[in-house]
Order: C-alpha cells, then structure tokens, then sequence
C-alpha cells in the first residue's frame, strides 16, 4: 500500500461502509422501480363479460347492454353501457288486452344484443327484466292479467340464447335505491380513488348524490338525509365498498308526469258541449280525449263525471294558472289512489347535491334550464313557453314528437311544483339539482344499479388493491426516481472527494 493510500484510508475511515451503503439502497431502488412498473403494467387478460336488462317503463321499454372486463368487475365505474335500443311501440302494460304482442315487441332489440354480444358469450350473459310503475298499476286493477303478460313476455325472452334471470316488476324502493346506486356509482362517489395512497391515508368516502326520477307513471326521491330516516318502510340500508349508508327513498305510484296529467284533467268540468278548458296546454291547442281510454287508470277513482264518449281539451296558454291546478293535485283527495301524498308523506330535509334524470331530464332540457337557473329565471321561461301559441311553437319545433311538444307546458310547470311544493326545494338549494340524461356516456336510471345488484359487483367490503392507481404510479415512480438520482450524485461527489484527496496527495 502506498503512503497516499494509507492516507486516504486513515483520513477517510468511514468512505468504505458508506459507499457500501449507497450501492445497496441503489439496488433497492431499481428492484423498487422494477417491481412497481411490472405490477402497474402486467399484462391482465382482456376477458369481457356483458349483461343485459329490459327497463318495461309505462310508456315505452328499453333494452341496455352493459360491458365490463372480468377481471376487474368488483371494482368501481368499470361497468360501461355498451348500447341503449328503444323498443318500437308502448310500454308492456298497454299490451295488456293482447298479450302476446309485448314479448313480439322486443325481438328487434333483442336480436341486436345477439349481434353485438359474442356469440360463445350468450349463455353466460345474465338478462334481466324490471317492470315499473305502468305494470305497477296494471296489477292494481288485474293481478291476473298482468301475471298473464309477464308469462308471455317471458315465454318469448326465453326464446333468446341469453341467461335469462326472469321478469318481475319491481317495488319504488328498488326504483329509487338502484337508480341512486347507478347515479353514484358512476360518479364515483362510493369510492374517490382505490389506490394504496389514498387507502393507507384512510380512504376518503365522498358524500353521495341525491337521485331524482320522474317517469310517466310514477316518481322517485332518493338521498342520504342529514338526521335519521323513518320510517322503515322509507329506509335503505347499503354497505357498499366498506361504508354504510341509510338512504330515504320514497316512489309515489300516479305521480309520474302522464298519471299526473290525467288527474289534473280528470279535475275540469266538462261544459256543455263537451269541452274542458286547460291553463296547462298553449293556447289554440286542442286535443280529443277518449274518455273510457284515457281515464282507465287506477289513479282516477272512477271516470269524470261526464255524458260523452269524447271530451275535448282547449289550451288556455297560462301557466300561472297552471301551477294552480298542479297544486291541487298534490292535497287533491278525490281522485287520486294515494289520498294525501305529498303533505302526509314523511320526508326528511332535502340535503347535499342531486342528479335528476328521465323525464326531469328531458322537459328541462327542451325548455334550455338544464343550467342550474335561479327559480324566477325558470319560472320566466316556463311562462314564456306556455304563454306561445300552439300554431307557433308546432312550426317552431317541427321535428319534435308532438305528444311530447303539446305537454311540456304542463310538464314544465308540474315539475316546478313538484321540486318546489312535493320535494320541498327552495330557491337557495334549487340550484343543488343538476339535470342529466347520460352520466360518462351511460344513462341515468335505475337498470344499472339493479344488474350491479344482482350480479353481485358492488362488493361490501373494500376490495383489496391490485394495482396502483396511475396518480399513485407516477408519485412512486418520480419518489424512487429522484431517491436514485440523489444516491448517484452522492457517489459521484464521494468518487470525486476521493480523487481530489488522491492527488492532491492527503
Ligand atoms: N323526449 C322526451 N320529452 C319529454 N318526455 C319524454 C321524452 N322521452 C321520454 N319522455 C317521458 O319520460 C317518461 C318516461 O317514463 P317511463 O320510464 O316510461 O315510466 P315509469 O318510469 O313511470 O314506468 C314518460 O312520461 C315519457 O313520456
Ligand atoms: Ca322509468
């Protein structure tokens, strides 16, 4: 050993332990940053599965198809809906004086989830039917006949390769709780981010949206209230993803937006002639109604009293007067099948962020306030529409379905009411309500919820972690990155310290 070196040596005691040091914390951290990118890039296995399930609303039924990889079914917002078909026609309870046309209705749709689901996959594709408020109400007048269509619609699904879990109609409670499932599933809110990060920090549960549906025939709050939820009947109990939630939800049967306008025709005195007048439809519209079709419905006790077989409806244009109508369906207790709805129903305070879908949706939208408008703009507007004569607004909207076109007066004007008056909104919280149709490319609505549900993919407890989430990929990958860097500097300088002593000779 030469002098110099002996120096070194004795100058620099601990330069050997700590070199050492730096190249084994180097070797871990390449086998770290290897082993997460090979975690974080396994190749996993592509394997789709897909389910299916027939929403039989009371005006029409649709048929989603949904997507999601195998391998990751438990974990949140990895179910996609693939497609949406629109059956040709009414809903099933229409059909109920001719069976077997509701089942022939769907083969179109049906035949278009053959072509698009692989056909090796069909056996094992799970398809469900959920029945609503228009079977609900079938039922209430003929249990038996409407035992009578569900078996023919089922006969003739059966006819289909698909793994066809039956047709049931389903309870509001369901209605609401799975359409508040769907809603918050999709945006994510059962779990903000599943990665280790946020999981070791105590998993963030995020505050749940609440969901809104009105349909034709009947309508559904549902959300988490701030204090406790009564009574029983009105209370949904969900563990989803590791966290606990009671829920309040309510459906009431014959408020949907078509029940709801028969009630509010059925309260018009016919004149003489035959006619009733109506705030609710533009001025110069007119409409005949068939009086023994048009208030065959359970939620009318008994038909109006009236002399002809056809009634017809003139538009008065004044939504003012409307909203007064509207009112007096909501204490109204001669014709409605729920006497007291709305003043006897129990319901907590509204609270928190909702999604209102369906036919929410779609009124609010035609009437551009789908923006979270303050309530006098919306009443404004609403005003302003029904206030247009109907000649005008039919040249205005030529492509628009003209039964759609000739309600949304009364439609805009019930749904104010309903948020307002029925659900308790106020001017200060109206503007929590946020109007959608689709929620990241998937519809809003209660058939998502129900085939999670069924299919048993909302896991209770939280699913342990399998990957990083990409945040947490990138965090890791720049922290060992940098870690290494640091090391390989300092081997650098501790190198160059020895060099410099070397020749310098200490
Ligand atoms: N483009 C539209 N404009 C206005 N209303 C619509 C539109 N599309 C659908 N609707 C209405 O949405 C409602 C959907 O209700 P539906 O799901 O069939 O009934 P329910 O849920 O009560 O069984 C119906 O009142 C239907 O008329
Ligand atoms: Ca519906």
């Amino acid at each position: 050993m030469t002098e110099a070196q002996e120096g070194v040596k004795q100058k620099n005691p601990w330069h050997r332990p700590v070199i050492l040091l730096i190249a084994f914390l180097m070797v871990i951290g390449i086998v770290a940053l290897v082993a997460i990118a090979v975690v974080q890039n396994k190749q996993l296995p592509q394997k789709l599965k897909y389910g299916i399930v027939l929403d039989a609303g009371s005006s029409h039924t649709a048929l989603y198809i949904y997507q999601w990889p195998a391998e990751k079914q438990n974990d949140t917002g990895k179910v996609q809906q693939l497609e949406a078909c629109k059956v040709e026609g009414p809903g099933i309870s229409s059909y109920s004086k001719e069976v077997t046309k509701a089942g022939l209705a769907l083969n179109q749709c049906l035949d278009k989830a053959k072509e698009i689901i692989p056909e090796h996959q069909h056996t094992e594709t799970p398809l469900y039917l959920g029945a609503t408020a228009g079977m609900r109400l079938l039922r209430l007048q003929d249990e038996q006949q409407s035992q009578r269509l569900l078996n023919s619609v089922e006969k003739f699904i059966r006819l289909y390769p698909f793994n066809f879990q039956g047709a049931r109609i389903i309870r509001g409670q369901e209605e609401g709780g799975y359409g508040w499932i769907t809603i918050n599933y999709l945006l994510g809110n059962f779990l903000k981010d599943s990665g280790w990060i946020t999981q070791l920090s105590g998993g963030k549960d995020t505050e749940t949206f609440g969901a809104l549906d009105l349909g034709g025939a009947s309508t559904q709050i549902t959300f988490v209230p701030e204090g406790d939820v009564e009574p029983e009947e009105s209370t949904l109990y969900f563990r989803l993803y590791g966290t606990s939630y009671t829920v309040y939800t309510h459906s009431f049967l014959c408020y949907g937006k078509d029940q709801a306008l028969k009630l509010l025709l059925a309260q018009r005195k016919e004149s003489v002639s035959g006619t009733i007048t109506s705030p609710c439809f533009n001025k110069e519209y007119t409409r005949n109604l068939n009086v023994t079709a048009f208030y065959n419905t359970p939620c009318i006790l008994g038909l109006p009293n009236t002399t002809q077989d056809i009634i017809k409806v003139i538009g008065e244009g004044n939504a003012e007067e409307c909203r007064k109508h509207v009112r007096a369906l909501f204490s109204s207790t001669d014709y409605t099948l729920t006497s007291c709805p709305f003043n006897c129903v129990y319901q907590p305070q509204v609270q928190g962020e909702f999604v209102a879908f369906s036919a929410f949706y779609f009124v609010m939208n035609f009437l551009n306030l789908t923006g979270k408008e303050p309530l006098k703009q919306m009443k404004d507007t609403i005003d302003n529409f029904c206030a247009r004569s109907w000649n005008e607004v039919k040249d205005n909207f030529p492509k628009t379905r003209v039964k759609y076109l000739s309600e949304y007066c009364f439609s805009a004007n019930y749904i104010l009411i309903l948020l307002t008056e029925g659900y308790n909104f106020t001017s200060d919280n109206l503007n929590k309500i946020q109007f959608m149709r689709k929620i990241k490319g998937n519809d809003a609505g209660w058939t998502l919820g129900y085939m999670l549900n069924l299919t048993n993919m909302i896991p209770a407890e939280l699913p342990s972690p399998r990957s990083l989430t990409h945040t947490s990929y990138v965090t890791l990958m720049v922290i060992f990155s940098l870690f290494l860097l640091i090391l390989l500097l300092l081997t650098l300088l501790n190198s160059r310290g020895l060099l410099c002593r070397a020749q310098k000779g200490i």
